[in-house]
């Protein structure tokens, strides 16, 4: 069996065991999603340096090769004694522990030790009073008398002890998870191989953006917003350019694409109507595992193969790309990750002001939130209004038997920031 034959059209996928053709309405989403999760991680991994592993998802637990903090020391700047001696009267200051320096010989009963942030606790001592809470007396130094045994004091692994996970495999890695790994010292780490997505648009309506528009055209713009969702997700991303709606030139791009990449993610041409060839192109070369789902925006969404490569058929009009390419294509790439879950926070929140729902289809309304966290439906709901999406704070899901939303009925919203993660 050759590559392209994967998997061989006699036999059932793995991720698409149905007949894609939708049940009436369409596929659900859940049904999808759960597909979705069963898809395995890409295997390829590498190891890199922290400052070229940021973005990326770790492959590998990053398990803690040392106790942190490393040894017990001083979480400000002042002065360590034994908490037991702070009421006695004034302490002689026997010396000084900067950050940096060997912790010394223990501190004997009876004594301080004058002592900065990060700097070792010396044995003996168990507690270090804040310098704002001291007096200093010549050589003596009187202590607040109800200082505490472990007061100020950062023990030696009470974050991590050496073997335990600091990280699990699967996390993406941002500032703190990057700094976290530093703060371990860790110089490395293994990670995914980032997704690689081609992305195309179809269309012969289309020109790019910023040339002039003959009559009936009109600018592309799903690459762009594509490009720049999928490159904030880690992946890397290949622009194909626009297609026409000319069947074999689609089969044709396809075809060429799919050897060099996980994703072949297209725009446009996937509903019925008659310049809509990219499901026929895809059939002709790969497999089509699932057409329309019950969702609006989006339901004209196909997905499929190509050998081994994924194919994610969106729907042209924008807002249904950038909705289907975050319910849809953002697990599909989490998944590809090894991350998890592939679903994005629900937040239960009030609405505002009563929303008209249409019993039907579930529906992905996007809305903005106030300071009380009331969440506002935008007036711009079409497919083809993107300014609604660039005002959003984030979408509601509004189910297909929700009843009309008034002020005191629970609306699931789903913060944007979260999905372009
Ligand atoms: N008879 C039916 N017509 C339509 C149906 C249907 O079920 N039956 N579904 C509608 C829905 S819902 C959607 S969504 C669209 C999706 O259709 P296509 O995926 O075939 O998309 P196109 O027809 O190519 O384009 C739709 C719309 O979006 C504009 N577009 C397309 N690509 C881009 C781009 N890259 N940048 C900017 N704008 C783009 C295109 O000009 C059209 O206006 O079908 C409905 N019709
Ligand atoms: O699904 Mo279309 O995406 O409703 O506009």
């Amino acid at each position: 069996m050759t590559d392209s034959q994967f998997p061989h059209p006699q036999f059932p996928d793995p991720l698409f065991p149905d007949s894609p053709e939708a049940p009436p309405g369409g596929w659900p989403l859940d049904h999808l999603l759960a597909r979705l999760a069963d898809l395995p991680p890409l295997p390829e991994t590498r190891r890199l340096p922290l400052a070229e592993a940021a973005g990326q998802v770790l492959a590998d637990p990053l398990i803690a090769p040392t106790n942190q903090p490393r040894f017990d020391n001083s979480a400000m700047d002042g002065f360590a004694a034994r908490a037991a001696d702070a009421p006695t009267g004034p302490l002689p200051v026997v010396r000084r522990i900067l950050a940096g320096q060997p912790a010394g010989a223990p501190l004997e009963a009876g004594t301080a030790v004058r002592i900065m942030t990060g700097a070792p606790l010396p044995a003996g001592a168990d507690a270090v009073a804040m310098q704002e809470h001291c007096r200093l007396d010549g050589a003596h130094v009187h202590l607040p008398p109800t200082l505490k045994a472990g007061a100020n004091i950062r023990r030696a692994g009470e974050e991590f002890t050496a073997g335990q996970t600091a990280l699990p495999a699967g996390v993406r890695l941002g500032p703190a998870q990057i700094g976290l790994a530093a703060a371990l010292g860790v110089g490395q780490l293994t990670v995914r191989r980032p997704v690689r997505v081609a992305v195309f648009a179809t269309g012969d309506e289309l020109v790019e953006p910023g040339q002039p528009c003959p009559e009936g055209a009109i600018p592309e713009s799903n690459r762009l917003t594509l490009a720049t969702l999928l490159t904030g997700l880690g992946c890397t991303v290949k622009d194909l350019g626009i297609l026409p709606d000319h069947r074999e030139t689609i089969t044709a791009a396809l075809a060429e694409a799919a050897p060099e990449v996980d994703l072949i993610v297209t725009s446009g041409g996937v509903s019925v109507g008659e310049a809509d060839h990219v499901r026929q192109a895809l059939t002709g070369i790969g497999r089509l595992g699932l057409w329309k789902l019950a969702i609006k925006p989006g339901k004209p969404l196909a997905l499929g193969r190509i050998g081994h490569t994924l194919f994610l058929g969106l729907p042209g009009n924008p807002v249904s790309v950038m909705v289907t390419a975050l319910m849809i294509g953002r697990p599909l790439v989490l998944a590809l990750q090894g991350r998890q879950p592939l679903e994005p926070r629900r937040l239960t929140l009030p609405a505002a002001a009563p929303i008209a729902a249409k019993a039907g289809r579930r529906t992905f309304l996007r809305a903005r939130l106030d300071n009380q966290n009331r969440v506002h439906a935008l007036t711009n709901q079409g497919s083809a209004m993107l300014s609604g999406l660039a005002m959003a704070d984030g979408l509601i899901d509004l189910p297909a038997d929700s009843p009309p939303i008034n002020t005191t009925t629970p609306l699931t919203f789903l913060p944007l920031p979260d999905l372009l993660t």
